[in-house]
């Protein structure tokens, strides 16, 4: 138990000082490696380091969760392996995945950075943005041409100019982008938009009563978000599978999706990449979360670094 119990905390980077011991620290000033009493008199400790006695319950669950989400970074590797000769399909939350979460929901600007790390990833991999905002939000945050936006929990899809095939789908037609290139639109909830647009303000203010006199929408909760919805069956999940056939991988063994997202309305999209039995769902959570995800991320900092990562695996 106690063997255990230090494994966690060692994992959690925590580690326990005691001045006979061999001590290997985070710091990276060659100082913070002590070896017995001798050194130890000479040398401070670290400002990084911490002196605990045993972990705690909490420490001891989240490192159990850890074990059970593995950090993605940590697990690179071995997901690259089985990746290989497979068709890499992106896909990314926005809020809370490609920009931290603040509290101004105009202000979720993602970085430059990050910005270009996806932009390599699409070079390299198809790649689609599905968020819970509209199309047209999103595209403002990202600016980029070469991705699929799938908006509003993917109930209204656009592809990349020239990267498209028209069918027969019921809710697809052609449209013409901001610069004027052929898009096309995929909104599967289309005959609900009048009345979207007729109740908004009214929504805001009595969300519960408004849904008293629409049968047909139903309300659903994100991170301090209220949203109203077509009570269609249509998610995230439907957004990646829609976004799979659109690119030909309806049927494919060798295709390997990837799927990244934060929120509660990812956990569909991560829920038809379990059933499909191939590709990773990524949760980002710092915290321990009950989710269908395989592995984990910290924040978007990790998310970065995952993409950098990707793009870089590709070149190589
Ligand atoms: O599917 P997503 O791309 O994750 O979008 C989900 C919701 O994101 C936005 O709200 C969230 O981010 C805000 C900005 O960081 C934050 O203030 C809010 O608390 C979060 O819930 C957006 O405002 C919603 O419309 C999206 O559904």
């Amino acid at each position: 138990m106690r063997n255990n119990l230090l494994k966690g905390s060692n994992a959690l980077g925590i580690f326990k000082y005691s001045s006979n011991q061999r001590r290997i620290g985070f710091a990276s000033n060659a100082q913070s490696e002590i070896i017995g009493n001798r050194a130890s008199a000479m040398v401070r400790p670290e400002p990084c380091d911490q002196i605990i006695t045993e972990p705690n319950a909490q420490d001891v669950e989240h490192q159990a969760w850890l074990n059970d989400h593995p950090s993605a970074l940590r697990s690179f590797e071995g997901m690259m392996s089985i990746a290989k000769g497979k068709k890499i399909v992106m896909f990314l939350d926005y809020d809370g995945t490609l920009s931290p979460i603040v509290d101004d929901p105009e202000l979720a600007f993602m970085s430059d950075t990050m910005r270009s790390a996806v932009r390599e990833v699409a070079k390299n991999y198809p790649t689609a943005i599905i968020s819970g905002r509209s199309r047209d939000k999103v595209y403002e945050f990202v600016q980029l041409n070469d991705v699929y936006y799938a908006g509003s929990h993917g109930m209204d899809i656009m592809a990349p100019p020239g990267r498209h095939k028209f069918g027969e789908t019921k809710y697809q037609r052609r449209a013409v982008d901001k610069k004027g290139n052929e898009v096309m639109i995929f909104q599967p909830a289309k005959e609900f938009l009048p009345e979207i647009l007729e109740d908004y303000s009214l929504v805001e203010k009595k969300v519960l009563s408004v849904l008293g006199r629409h049968s047909r929408f139903h309300l659903t909760r994100g991170r301090k978000v209220l949203e109203i919805r077509p009570s269609i069956k249509w998610n995230k999940g439907n957004a990646l599978e829609y976004l799979l056939e659109t690119l030909g991988f309806a049927e494919s063994s060798d295709v390997l999706p990837i799927y990244v997202g934060d929120d509660v309305t990812d956990e569909d999209a991560f829920k038809v990449i379990q059933r499909r039995g191939q590709g990773f769902p990524i949760l980002v959570s710092r915290k321990l979360k009950a989710t269908r995800a395989s592995y984990s991320l910290r924040d978007p900092s990790e998310v970065l670094s995952f993409l950098l990562r990707l793009a870089r695996w590709r070149r190589n």
